[in-house]
């Protein structure tokens, strides 16, 4: 079966930084597939590689086995992004946002209303319709950035941090949006350092570090028994505080 994503020794420097190092993977139809690391690691760059927002230094990628350079406008039709902060139109409500997305992706009217409609509701934004976007919550910007993302029927969705800052409920929000979105037959890739939700979620994990994949396998695998945030230390390197170092935090105040 065709990769939903496949990545091939992709290579991207920012002036002296090595963000990404040749990195190989191949992301299987239909999975739910974490991107691991800690901060700096690569993973934003490696999502932006993989739906052609950035060019790589070398390296090739491909979405549903189209080549995502030579034809990024193709490939793009096959990928939903939501980025870490989805860059919305602030001056719009949800349902105007949902329109322009449609109209900017060449799409019918009338389909983009239906799908908007169906959108809006399981998004749960049908409550304040005059809303500015500028005016929504984070969960709320989140919520929309994904609908935007869903409106074209992309076959992979590829999201950065998805629940960064969001609470319980939102983040439970956005799990049964994800969950619904695969049993669908989407494929859904996401990048996150929270450990439990990956382990949770994932079929297949990636850990990466300095630009590298470090360890590449189901979650069963990658965490050997071990909860996956034991096996994500160890991989990457744990930091212990040093030994005497801010002893004035845990003294009584002068
Ligand atoms: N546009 C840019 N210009 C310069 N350096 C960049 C740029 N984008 C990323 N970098 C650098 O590349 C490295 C990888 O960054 P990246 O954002 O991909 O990591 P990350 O794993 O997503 O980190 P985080 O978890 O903190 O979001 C970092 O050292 C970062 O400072």
């Amino acid at each position: 079966m065709t990769a939903a994503l496949l990545a091939r020794g992709l290579m991207k420097s920012f002036g002296p930084v090595r963000a990404v190092d040749g990195i190989d993977l191949e992301i299987p139809q239909g999975t739910f597939y974490g991107i691991a690391g800690p901060n700096g690691a690569g993973k934003s760059t490696t999502l932006r590689l993989l739906t052609g927002l950035l060019r790589p230094d070398a390296g090739t990628a491909s979405v549903a086995g189209i080549p995502v350079w030579p034809d990024p406008q193709a490939a793009k039709r096959e990928i939903g992004f939501v980025p870490d902060n989805p860059l919305l139109f602030d001056r719009l409500t949800a349902a105007e946002m949902l329109e322009y997305a449609g109209l900017l992706r060449g799409m019918k009217p009338d389909v983009i209303a239906a799908r908007a409609t169906e959108l809006l509701s399981v998004l749960d934004l049908v409550d304040s319709p005059d809303q500015l976007i500028a005016d929504f919550s984070l969960g709320m910007i989140k919520r929309i950035g994904l609908g935007v993302a869903l409106l074209h029927s992309p076959k992979v969705l590829v999201l950065d941090e998805p629940f960064g800052a969001l609470d319980p409920v939102n983040t439970q929000v956005m799990e049964d949006l994800l969950q619904l979105y695969r049993a669908g037959g989407g494929t859904v890739v996401f990048a996150s350092h929270v450990m439990d939700v990956v382990q949770r979620l994932c079929d297949r994990v990636v850990v990466i570090g300095n630009g590298r994949v470090l360890a590449e396998g189901t979650v069963a695998e990658v965490s050997h028994g071990r909860p996956l945030q034991d096996a994500f230390v160890e991989l990457v390197g744990g930091r212990d505080l040093k030994e005497g170092g801010l002893k004035w935090l845990s003294s009584s105040p002068d």
